[in-house]
């Protein structure tokens, strides 16, 4: 026994679930031991079902290369108390719940719990406190296990600014985006080449809604007295943030990394300088910060003066992936200041967001004991 904390990966054939392996390979933490897909994959040897569709930069890791994939029926996860899901949208809900059901610990990537009002919805360089709210869903609904889940890619490089601003200024009051999306967003093989060289399609199904909804969720806070009340069970724990937010999708030739062009609009009546600004997010720290944790970044958000970054090809590893990187910070016309931030999508926009909020929830005791 390795004294590590066994995980299991579903959806761990696609895009999102093969950052999990490769995440994950020498992790001190956890220790993957089984891997679920579809049945098209099920029986196969993990090689065998990823035979030339593997796009890390990193060989499998040789164990796991070995595993015997499943489906994602919770009976095949028993040795398991962690499971981080990288399912498809469209059987992601009923699987995870499952799975909780059976008394495990989910974190998700997929778009189904986000709404829940007792889910946490957390990037971790933002909002870790709301990891908490688990205990309540357990005690609330009456599940041995629980489900945490973390946000929308490009919700994710955008919010990692947006607190910092938030944190240093006080309340937003609007925020507009236009988004520039990889195509690894769209998992494997994901949109046709056909439509994507030499392209840009500006249209992703749901993806404004997400962001419009998200921020407000990430940004807010946690509703104790609910809890202490003991209601229905279904009152929020959470206490929306009510910044308004209004978002323009678009999918470019990028392989990974998403940019989201910013503009945003203090409630204060007298707005922060530039500098300050860019102070601000060169001093954002999240709580989190002073853990010692395996993936942590050293800086949440990596601010450059160069004028014509960030670039999805220069800087999309800031802080191994879970960095933001912001640049072009600049007054706005409309509103007060703009900007530019580029996260990794599938690192912290997706397993990366997932992994380090499994360390978190380990540091603070809300994994229980290995
Ligand atoms: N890619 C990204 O940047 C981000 C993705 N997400 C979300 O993460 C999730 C995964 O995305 P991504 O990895 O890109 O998608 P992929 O399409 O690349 O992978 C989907 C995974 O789901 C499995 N799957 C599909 N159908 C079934 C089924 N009926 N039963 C069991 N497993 C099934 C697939 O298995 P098989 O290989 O056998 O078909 C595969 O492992 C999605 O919900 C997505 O919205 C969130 C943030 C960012
Ligand atoms: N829709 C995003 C990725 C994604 O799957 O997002 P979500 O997990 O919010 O459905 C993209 O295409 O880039």
């Amino acid at each position: 026994m390795s004294g590590k904390i066994r995980v299991g990966v579903l959806g761990a054939t696609g895009m999102v679930g093969q950052r999990f392996i490769q995440l994950m390979d020498g992790h001190p933490y956890f220790e993957v031991v089984a891997v679920g897909a579809s049945p098209r994959s099920a029986g196969k040897t993990y090689a065998e079902a990823v035979a030339g569709a593997w796009k890390m930069t990193t060989p499998i890791p040789a164990a796991v290369a070995a595993m015997i994939v499943a489906t994602c029926d919770a009976a095949h996860f028993v040795d398991c108390r962690l499971i981080f899901s990288g399912l498809d949208a469209s059987v992601a809900g009923a699987i995870e719940t499952a799975h909780a059901a059976a008394g495990r610990y989910v974190i998700s990537n997929s778009k189904n719990h986000r709404r829940d009002p007792l889910v946490p919805l957390v990037v971790p360089t933002v909002n870790a406190a709301h990891l908490a709210v688990v205990a309540q869903q357990q005690q609330r609904r009456a599940t041995p296990g629980w489900i945490v889940t973390n946000a929308n890619c490009s919700t994710t490089a955008m919010v990692v600014p947006l607190k910092a601003l938030q944190a240093a200024f006080g309340p937003l009051r609007r925020v507009m985006v236009t988004t520039l999306q990889a195509i690894s967003g769209g998992g494997y093989p994901g949109v046709p080449s056909m439509d994507i060289l030499g392209n840009v399609v500006p249209y992703i199904s749901g993806e404004e809604e997400k962001i419009e909804w998200e921020t407000g969720k990430i940004l807010g806070g946690v509703e104790t007295a609910a809890a202490a009340a003991g209601d229905d069970g279904d009152a929020s724990a959470f206490v929306h943030d009510p910044v308004r937010v209004s978002a323009t999708c678009t999918r470019v030739p990028v392989v990974d990394g998403h940019t989201c062009c910013v503009s945003v609009e203090f409630a204060c009546d007298t707005p922060p300088s530039l500098a300050a600004v860019a102070q601000a997010f060169r001093d954002y720290r999240f709580d989190g910060q002073d853990l010692a944790l395996p993936t942590k970044p050293q800086h949440a958000i990596v601010v450059t003066d160069d004028p014509a970054r960030p670039q999805p090809r220069l800087d999309v590893d800031a802080g191994n992936g879970q960095s933001v990187t912001v640049g072009r910070i600049r007054e706005c016309s409309l509103f007060h200041v703009k900007f530019v931030a580029l996260c990794h999508n599938t690192i912290l926009g997706a397993a990366g967001s997932s992994l380090l909020n499994a360390e978190i929830m380990k540091e603070r005791g809300l994994l229980g004991r290995a």
